[in-house]
């Protein structure tokens, strides 16, 4: 049999992560494929364990930590010379023990934007752009704010640690959105925070941030815009798949649960919201009549975090 017609090996990798935003990482011992290349903790998934088996069991092995804590996060297909693999990353925010180095390993804790560990093995260099996009993602809402008491909470909750945010305010006029724009754009640079104009890749562009573009936009696009950050409104398996395919970096998924703004229209459910991201390779946002304390359910769900419009700038 081929390398081509094997199945393709699951793998349970760990982004062991502390609060202060540094997470763990493993060099490959000698002896292994790729020795001396950085990686997360974990290892293949045996057979009859789920993937959550077996990140609870290698993390035991490789680094006597017991997990309490563990958020089903991003899986990716990568094809090594040696393995086909599909590696399936949590994030544990939980665990009893200080991480050793039971076989001999190194180890290292590093972080998303200073990764201080080199060379990190090739499948891995998506998930640490993915692991430095915030949990909370906050929509825009000026034209039922008022762009005065808009721009007033922008600076609050940029100052309370906001980092992504996305400008969309689809019944303004294009002038006023333009100027909108360049007051936020400014906002954000200042504190650090990402910003996403939504729709208006021109835009995006001449302000030097990201774009978010809806569903329809992405059925028309060729190939992704070259921005820097580029997010997508899906809300079925197809849009999901479509945005991937054309590289976006995020997506968000809605509407989870019934919003003021669409009352009565079907919603996902987590259930379904579940199924539909739980083999993402890329990170996916909840979105819909959501408030920040529904974080822990969204991740206990697989989304990376939750975006926010209304309770976002309460
Ligand atoms: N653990 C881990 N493996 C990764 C990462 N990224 C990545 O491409 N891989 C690949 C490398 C390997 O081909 C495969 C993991 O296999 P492994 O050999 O480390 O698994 P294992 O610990 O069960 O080891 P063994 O049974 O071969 O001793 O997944 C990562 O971040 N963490």
């Amino acid at each position: 049999m081929s390398l081509r017609d094997a199945p393709r090996t699951e793998v349970a990798a760990a982004v062991i992560e502390r609060p202060d935003g540094s997470f763990l990482m493993a060099c490959r011992p000698e002896g292994k494929a790729y020795a001396g290349w950085w990686e997360f903790p974990g290892g293949k998934v045996e057979a009859g364990e789920t993937a959550r088996e077996a990140l609870v069991r290698e993390l035991e092995e490789e680094l006597g930590i017991a997990v309490t804590g563990a958020y089903p996060w991003i899986s990716r297909c990568y094809d090594y010379p040696h393995a086909q693999v599909n590696l399936r990353f949590f994030r544990v925010t939980g665990w009893q023990g200080e991480p050793q180095p039971h076989e001999g390993q190194q180890l290292a804790w590093t972080h998303a934007s200073r990764p201080e560990v080199e060379p990190i093995l090739p499948a891995n260099g998506p998930i640490l752009r993915g692991l430095s996009l915030p949990l909370v993602y906050a929509i825009s809402d000026a034209e039922n704010l008022g762009v005065d008491i808009f721009l007033k909470r922008l600076d609050e909750r940029l100052a309370a640690g906001l980092r992504l945010v996305q400008l969309r305010e689809k019944a303004m006029p294009s002038r006023d959105f333009e100027a909108l724009a360049r007051a936020v754009a400014e906002r954000c640079r200042a504190a650090g925070a990402q910003l996403l104009i939504n729709g208006d890749i021109e835009l995006a562009r001449a302000l030097g941030v990201g774009v978010h573009l809806g569903s329809k936009q992405w059925l028309e696009l060729k190939q992704r815009p070259e921005l820097s950050w580029v997010g997508a409104s899906c809300h079925d398996a197809g849009e999901l798949a479509r945005a991937v395919e054309l590289g976006a970096d995020l997506a968000v998924l809605s509407p989870v649960l019934p919003t003021a703004s669409h009352p009565g229209a079907p919603t996902l459910g987590w259930p379904r919201f579940a199924e539909l991201v739980a083999h993402s390779p890329i990170p996916v946002f909840a979105l819909g009549g959501l408030a920040e304390n529904d974080l822990d359910l969204a991740r206990r769900h697989g989304a990376h975090g939750v975006a926010l419009k209304g309770w976002a700038w309460r």
